[in-house]
């Protein structure tokens, strides 16, 4: 299954051009959209979950035309947002019958399969009991994918879900889209580049609404082998060498000495080593080439 994007734009009404010419094909399996705040990506999300409509362009999934068969395209497609509902006091388990209820599915015995499958899934069957008011911030976001679940969809959109997830948290629900990922479209938004590289097996760079870079994890990295240098200066020359290299991140050492990745094609100088790439130097550096927007942090 293949969701096909060509040439999506949107400007909002205040004239932030969200969206600038968005062409992209995006396969069955893990996508991540990754990108800084403002980058546009609920705005993606949203325009392709048909919540808002792009001023121009085209969206595909398979031989449906998203933006004209809009309710046809919503019958396969699970959304879960930034931020959700308020729920009840109800258990996940009464909460997920009455929304299988609510989606048609009047089979008891359908419905329980159903509801029991949604919850196994998303390792939620030990708590089901639970209100899910009273859940913590991971569980609620994994209900969330059990909800989405119920109708069976093709293609899952997941804005940020890992956002405020404490790292146990945050493990236990990539687990479980990386679980659903293997047999649907499953993108899913972030600024953590971790999240994409734990778990995508395609991603992309968003920066001022244009796709910046498009390729596997593996393949982005391996665009950088041999370019990555390392050296370790003093936190006041740090700026010097700035002006004289291409600085793309910095990080504290035990010594408090800044320890620095710069890119260059070859050695800049006898004070550096060669390092190996990583997806981090991959984001910086895509967005420090891009023009759009503020250049990353080094300090
Ligand atoms: N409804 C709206 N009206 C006007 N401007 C908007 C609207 N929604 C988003 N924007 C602007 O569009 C740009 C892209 O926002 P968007 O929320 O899509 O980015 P994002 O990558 O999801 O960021 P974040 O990670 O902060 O949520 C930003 O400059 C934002 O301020």
């Amino acid at each position: 299954m293949i969701l096909s994007l060509k040439n999506v734009s949107k400007t909002y009404d205040n004239g932030v051009k969200a969206l600038d010419g968005v062409t992209i094909d995006i396969h069955n399996g893990m996508f991540g959209l990754l990108g800084p705040n403002g980058a546009g990506k609920s705005s993606l999300m949203r325009t392709i979950a048909t919540l808002q409509s792009p001023d121009s362009g085209e969206i595909h999934l398979e031989n449906l035309n998203v933006l004209e068969e809009k309710i046809e395209f919503r019958k396969t497609l699970g959304y879960l947002p930034q931020e959700f509902g308020v729920y009840p006091k109800m258990s996940a388990e009464e909460l997920l019958h009455y929304f299988a209820s609510l989606k048609g599915i009047t089979n008891k015995a359908e419905r329980n399969a159903i509801v029991e499958k949604a919850l196994e899934v998303t390792n939620l069957s030990e708590v089901k009991h639970k209100h899910v008011a009273g859940y913590s911030g991971g569980m609620k976001q994994r209900f969330g994918i059990a909800q989405l679940l119920l109708n069976d969809p093709k293609l899952i959109i997941v804005d940020e879900p890992t956002a405020g997830l404490d790292p146990a948290e945050r493990h236990r629900f990539l687990n479980v889209l990386r679980e659903i990922g293997t047999n649907h479209i499953v993108i899913f938004s972030t600024h953590i580049v971790d999240d994409v590289k734990e778990l995508c097996t395609d991603m992309a760079i968003l920066n001022g609404g244009r796709i910046l870079a498009h390729a596997t994890p593996k393949e982005l990295v391996a665009g950088l082998q041999g370019k990555i240098w390392t050296t370790v200066v003093a936190r006041e020359n740090i700026e010097a060498l700035q002006k004289e290299y291409n600085v793309i991140s910095s990080s504290f050492d035990e010594d408090n000495n800044l320890k620095v990745r710069v890119l260059a094609d070859v050695s800049p100088s006898e004070q550096f080593t060669a390092n190996t790439p990583t997806l981090e130097d991959v984001y910086f550096t895509t967005l420090s080439e891009d023009q759009y927007i503020a250049q990353p942090e080094t300090v």
